[in-house]
Formats: structure tokens, sequence, C-alpha cells
């Protein structure tokens, strides 16, 4: 599946609105996006964007958020993966869970692919006059890279990683971004800063196979090269060709590839950007690493894929905080924690994690919940990919954790505040939420804590209650009448 073929399997699912009319990328595209996130409602495609030249580009908007229909709600995702529109969330992460033991399958080279249709070098093109999205009117510069995959390598060339992280127009030929520790690219930039070999070869490739895109969001384990991991999650082999300026590999049928390299000395004020938590914070910019493009090559009709992110829902909550929570349930599970599942509520911002607990194998451990969520917080709070998470939320086995009112109401009536929370002060904490960048504590140290909604007698392996509930309060005989008769003789809704 490529990102051209997942365009058309929206357009078959009527999950796509395309606009011919010439759309401003000066806020108007932005605006569509982020409403678009905000109620769920179909994928823009701009097929007309004021200022595109030579090819450059249409944008496709909010490409991994929701969709509307309950039935379909992850659906978008979903065709990222191949998977039916009505698969669950449960689905999709253990979808992209399934390779973590398979064998690595490498990307398969290839001469040439869609994505050298059309070549640009140096002065041929200028990144300011390119139709960029200033995508939230207090951002610090025109957000081009929302949803394009970061290729870099280490100097040893073993691990090539993909990833996702933001970065905007600094002048004519060069980006400004993101590159973070310990995130993959702050790691790989800290070894050739080491390696004193010079700047970083770089590659940024948009609109990429779409399973590779969910790699790309994932905090797959260090050193673990994302394009195998999904070749044997996928179980081919992903076409690659060569860059044009640089050596790295690049999907053969990317939209858009900028080549060049990532500075290791020079910085730029980057930001602010409406991120992920829902907030922008006027004027708050810091210096960064500078990308210096030196090539642009593309596909004829290229599309550049946009994501808007901010208030609920977009593809930082349905990304990544659903595949924060996948890799949180795999190392819990390797650590051998009665661990089932994890998902991060999108209704908390994607900065909690609810978990999934085995309480038939909790009993068997003898512990208490004390020390119980100090393990639990002790493990995760130590991970990359446990970076995003402030509140882990300890949920029995009547809870379905991908579901925020049951978290809710197991959070609500089963943790006491305090006497069944553990705080956790010294670890590695994320300064973009703004209770930590903007508030009163260290802006990238602790405020993190497990609240455990597990009731003492689900240490023991029991549950002695009954919820008040029409699926726990009543006898399956009644349940089954009320329910052929709801909708045909009684006229009430038909269950979604
Ligand atoms: C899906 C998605 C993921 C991310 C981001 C976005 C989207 C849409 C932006 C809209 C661009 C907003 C920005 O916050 N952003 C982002 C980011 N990680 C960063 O270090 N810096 C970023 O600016 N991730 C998360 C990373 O992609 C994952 O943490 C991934 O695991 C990283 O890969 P790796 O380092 O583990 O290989
Ligand atoms: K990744
Ligand atoms: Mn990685």
């Amino acid at each position: 599946m490529n990102f051209r073929s997942f365009v058309e399997a929206l357009k078959e699912d009527g999950d796509l609105i395309e606009i011919n009319e010439e759309i401003d990328p000066h806020l108007e595209a932005g605006a569509i996006i982020r409403k678009v996130c905000e109620t769920n409602d179909k994928a823009p495609l701009f097929n007309n964007m004021k200022g595109a030249q030579a090819g450059l580009w249409r944008i496709l908007g909010a490409p991994a958020s929701l969709r509307s229909n309950a039935k379909e709600k992850y659906g978008r995702i979903a065709r990222h993966l191949g998977l039916p529109p009505t698969a669950s969330m449960k689905d999709i992460i253990d979808k992209m869970l399934s390779a973590a033991h398979a064998e690595p399958i490498p990307p398969n080279i290839v001469p040439d692919g869609p994505v050298k249709e059309n070549k640009l070098f140096g002065d041929e093109f200028d990144l300011t006059t390119l139709p960029a999205p200033l995508l939230h009117q207090a951002d610090g510069g025109k957000y081009i890279q929302t949803y394009g995959m970061h290729v870099l390598q280490t100097p040893d060339k073993k691990w090539t990683n993909w990833s996702i992280a933001r970065a905007m127009v600094h002048d004519k030929n060069h980006l400004v971004g993101l590159v973070m520790e310990p995130q993959h690219i702050g790691q790989i930039h800290q070894m050739w800063k080491k390696s004193g070999r010079g700047d970083i070869p770089w590659a940024l490739a948009f609109g990429v196979p779409p399973a590779a895109i969910m790699a790309a969001s994932m905090p797959i384990p260090d050193g673990v090269s994302e394009a195998g991991y999904i070749g044997a999650m996928t179980g081919c082999a992903l076409d690659v060709v060569k860059c044009e300026t640089n050596d790295l590999h690049v999907p053969a049928n990317a939209e858009i590839v900028f080549e060049g390299t990532l500075s290791i000395s020079e910085t730029a004020p980057e930001g602010p950007f409406g991120e992920m938590h829902g907030y922008v914070f006027p004027g708050d910019s810091r210096q960064c690493p500078k990308f210096k493009v030196n090539a642009i090559t593309y596909r004829n009709g290229a599309i550049m894929p946009v994501s808007n992110c901010g208030r609920i829902t977009d593809e930082t909550h349905t990304l990544i905080g659903s595949l924060n929570a996948a890799e949180i349930r795999r190392i819990c599970q390797e650590a051998g924690l009665p661990i089932t599942d994890a998902f991060s509520p999108f209704e908390t911002q994607v900065t909690w994690i609810a978990l999934g607990i085995d309480i038939q194998k909790l009993s068997h451990m003898n512990t208490t919940p004390s020390a119980f969520r100090q393990m639990i917080g002790e493990l995760i709070f130590s991970q990359k990919a446990g970076v995003t998470t402030h509140r882990i939320v300890l949920c029995g086995p009547d809870i379905n954790v991908y579901d925020v009112k049951d978290v809710m109401y197991a959070f609500t009536t089963r943790c006491r505040p305090g006497a069944d929370e553990t705080l956790f002060e010294d670890c590695r904490g994320f300064q973009l939420i703004p209770f930590m960048g903007h508030g009163t504590g260290t802006p990238n140290r602790g405020g993190k804590v497990v609240s455990d909604a597990l009731m003492p007698m689900e240490y023991k392996g029991v549950q002695n209650w009954q919820q008040a509930s029409f699926k726990d309060s009543f006898p399956d005989e009644i349940k089954d009448s009320v329910n052929c008769r709801w909708s045909k003789e009684w006229g009430f809704a038909e269950e979604m």
C-alpha cells in the first residue's frame, strides 16, 4: 500500500472531501484541517493550493484522524495498515506490535520510482515561496513538516531511523525543527556530533507508505531500523531508492522528498507551534538545529500530508498516544508484569496511559498496592516510550481501557486521591505539557503519578461488586428479551 492508493482507499470509503477551489496556505488550509479534527469529519484533499508551482503541491489534511461513524471510528488509521475500517484500537495496536519479535525484512533497493519523476536542485526552488501552511496564527513559522518521515543513519550505518519530528521553514533552503533526546533523531544527532564527521546526511520523505509513517510514529527500540520492522510487519520488503545527493534511501513511491544535511552546529529560532496538548504560547521559541535542503524530488501531482495538531483529535493523539501505549504494553509484558492492555485516552490529551491488569496473575505476585505502583512507575517512567505519559491508571478486568468512560468510572470511584497514588519526581518529564514547560516545577523532570484504580480485593484476584449497569445488573434472559424488542417493537434506536 502506498500513499496514493491510501488516498484512493479513503475516497472509496467516502472519507475524503476534495476541494478544488483555491485555498490559501496562510491559515485557511490550517483552519479547515483543525475544524475537521475537532468534528471528526472527512479528510480534506486540497487540489488547488494558492502558490502551488511546478506541481508542488496538493495537501491532504488530517491523514490519521477519527471518523464520526462510531463503527469506523479508527477507519482512517486502519487503512494505514490494510486493516478493515471497523478495526478497533486494540486491533491496530496488536498489528503494530506483531513485528516486535519477528526477523526484520530489510527494504528492497530499486533503481527508480515515482518519487523521481521530478527533480529540483539548489536555486531551482525556494522553500519560502512553496505553499507551506501557517497552521495556527501564533505559530513561529510555516510548519511544512508535520507528517513526513526523517531519514537518518548512525555514523556506522548500522541503524537507519525513520521518525516524525516537526520542522518549519527557516529560509529559502533551510528548515529548523525539534531534535530532542531521548528521541532517536536526537540520539543520532549526538552520535554524529561526537564522531566529528561534520553535518549529517538527511532526507525527509512526505507521503510515504502509510505503514511506514505508523512505524515512524512509534518508539520501537533503540537500534531497530523502522524499515526492517515494517517489512516484517507487512510481510514484504519496502521498495526504496537512493537519494540524488547522498547515500540514504527513501521509499520509491513517496510523494515528495527533501534531501540535504542536518547541521551539528548551526541553530535557528524554532516554534512556537500549536502542539499536541492543545496550546501555543506566542513568542515561545528556542534555538534548534537547522536542516539544509539541497534537492527536492517528487511525484507528478504530489500530495503533501499535513497534521494540524492541538485540541483533540488529531494524529498526535491517535498515533503518539496509541503507539507509546503499544510499546508500554510490550515492555511491561516482557518484564513479566500482569498487563493485558495499554491505551492513552484522547480526552487526557494523551498525558495518561490506562493499563488493563490481569488480577489473577497479580494475586500470584503476593505484592502490595504501594509496591506494585512503585514497580510500574519505575519501569514505565524510565522508558523512552514513557516520556510523554504523566499519569498511569491501573484498571481491573471489568474496565475496557480503550473506552475513556470506563477509565474515568474506575479512576473516579476506585482510586482514593493521595492514599492510592504514588508520585514520581526523579524521572524524565515531558516539557511540552503546559504544567511542565510553563508550570511551577522543573520543566523536564518529575511531575508523574501512578494512580491505582484497583480495589484492595483485586490484589487477591477478586472483584466482589456488580456494576449498576444494563450489562452487569440484569440476568441474560431479561437482557436478551429487552434487546430483541428494543427497536423492532418499541422503536428505541438501533444499537450503534
Ligand atoms: C504522529 C506525530 C508524531 C510526532 C509529532 C507529530 C506527529 C503528527 C507532529 C504533528 C509533527 C507534532 C510533533 O509533536 N511531533 C513530534 C514527535 N516527536 C518529536 O520528538 N518531535 C516532534 O515534533 N512526534 C512523536 C514521534 O514521532 C514518536 O515519538 C516516534 O516514536 C519518534 O520516532 P523514534 O525517535 O522513536 O524513532
Ligand atoms: K519511529
Ligand atoms: Mn526509532
